[in-house]
């Protein structure tokens, strides 16, 4: 087993979480301590100024500046890690056509930490024709064959609901005997999750989130608003199936003239019910769903996609599970799994036409 440390920064562009995690890239042996580092307002301005830029522009630049610099202060707290996974900042996702770019150059961090980074790892897969997200699906099946190991979890499938910025849901069977199996794994992006709630209240009220959810509890959602939405093609389409962090830019201006208690409780309504119509595409129905992310501190969406999901909706901490960290410890065993040569995503997560072993490894300078 390998102790590795696993650094998320996602698209709620909030800040960076870092997880140790024990493992050999297939069973999870332990998870460790983690922590989380939030940009401050500058660094959060420079990255929301950088959103949609690509390798080579200006403002890109100074996106990965703050990213290395972020992720090398972290990294520093946790001497004991071996090997480090870092995911880097996405800020645009184009699979069918520019690519995907997560800024940061995992070779200087690596040089900054003096130990061995693995980064960039969705590339690989969008060169092979995948769509290069979601990548936490096979960490689901280990974090669901661990849980039943652990006796929290019956051994029947299940899903996994990511809610950050964007949302992403993975059906996971925890009896097959590996995440690239046949039948083991079936994932896709949802919809919006938190990013157009926290672009909302910032727009309007300066605020960061939404805490709790307390305003969109006080809201009406407006139904016919949401039916709308939902006509949208993306939901029509079987997965594989991946988003950018504004692929529903349009989704704003459908909020016009409500209060903003009501323009929150709607875009609740459009997530759950987005959740919703992805669970057309599974199998079968799961025996419940534990949701990760950020999302489930917010009461309102809890309790619209309870209203709304045909099975129980619980946070992963019903299984025992960190939901706060789990994105950051896939980031770990996703980069233990590189450095053995292990897929780290395939036909049923991001579409590549076979497994796709992502990810490069940078070594510090020795000597
Ligand atoms: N207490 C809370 N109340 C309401 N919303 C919350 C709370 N805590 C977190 N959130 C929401 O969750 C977001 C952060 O979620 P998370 O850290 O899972 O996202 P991320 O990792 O940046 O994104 P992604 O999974 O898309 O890469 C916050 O920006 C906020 O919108
Ligand atoms: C391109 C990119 O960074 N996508 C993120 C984003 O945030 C949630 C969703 O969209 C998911 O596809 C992905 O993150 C998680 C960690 C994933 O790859 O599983």
């Amino acid at each position: 087993m390998i102790r590795a440390l696993g650094m998320m920064s996602g698209t709620s562009l909030d800040g960076v979480d870092a997880a140790l995690i024990e493992t050999d890239g297939i069973r999870i042996g332990s998870f460790g301590r983690s922590a989380f580092r939030a940009y401050s307002d500058n660094e959060s301005a420079v990255l929301h100024g950088a959103l949609g830029c690509w390798p080579g522009d200006k403002r890109t630049a100074e996106a990965a500046a703050i990213s290395v610099a972020s992720h090398a202060a972290l990294a520093q707290d946790f001497p004991e890690a071996g090997l480090i996974g870092f995911h880097g900042q996405t800020l645009a996702h184009d699979p069918g056509g520019w690519g995907t770019h997560q800024a940061g150059d995992g070779a200087a961090l690596a040089r900054q930490v003096g130990r061995p980074v693995v980064w960039d790892f969705r590339s690989e897969d969008v060169r092979q024709g995948g769509e290069g997200a979601p990548l936490a699906p096979f960490f689901h099946w280990a974090c669901a064959e661990w849980a039943v190991g652990q006796g929290r979890l019956p051994a029947r499938p299940l899903c996994f609901l990511n809610l950050g910025g964007v949302g992403n849901l993975t059906w996971v069977d925890p009896t097959a005997t590996a995440p690239e199996a046949d039948g083991a794994c079936l994932a896709f992006d949802t919809g919006p999750a938190n990013a157009p709630i926290n672009d909302l209240l910032r727009q309007r009220r300066g605020w960061t989130r939404d805490e709790g959810g307390a305003l969109a509890l006080s809201g009406q959602a407006r139904h016919n608003v949401v039916a709308d939405f939902l006509r949208h093609p993306y939901f029509q389409r079987p997965p594989p199936k991946s988003l950018d962090r504004d692929s529903f830019a349009g989704l704003a201006d459908q909020l016009r003239g409500l209060s903003d208690a009501d323009a929150a409780a709607t875009l609740v309504a459009v997530l759950a019910e987005s959740v919703a119509a992805g669970m057309r595409w599974f199998p079968r129905l799961p025996e419940q769903v534990l949701v990760c992310g950020g999302g489930r501190h917010n009461r309102a969406i809890m309790a619209a996609l309870s209203a709304v999901l045909p099975c129980p909706v619980q946070p992963v901490e019903a299984a025992g599970l960190d939901g706060d960290m789990l994105e950051a410890q896939a980031f770990g065993w996703l980069a233990v799994r590189v450095q053995r040569g292990l897929p780290t995503s395939g036909p049923s997560t991001t579409g590549a036409p076979r497994p796709v072993c992502g990810g490069r490894i940078s070594w510090p300078r020795i000597g």
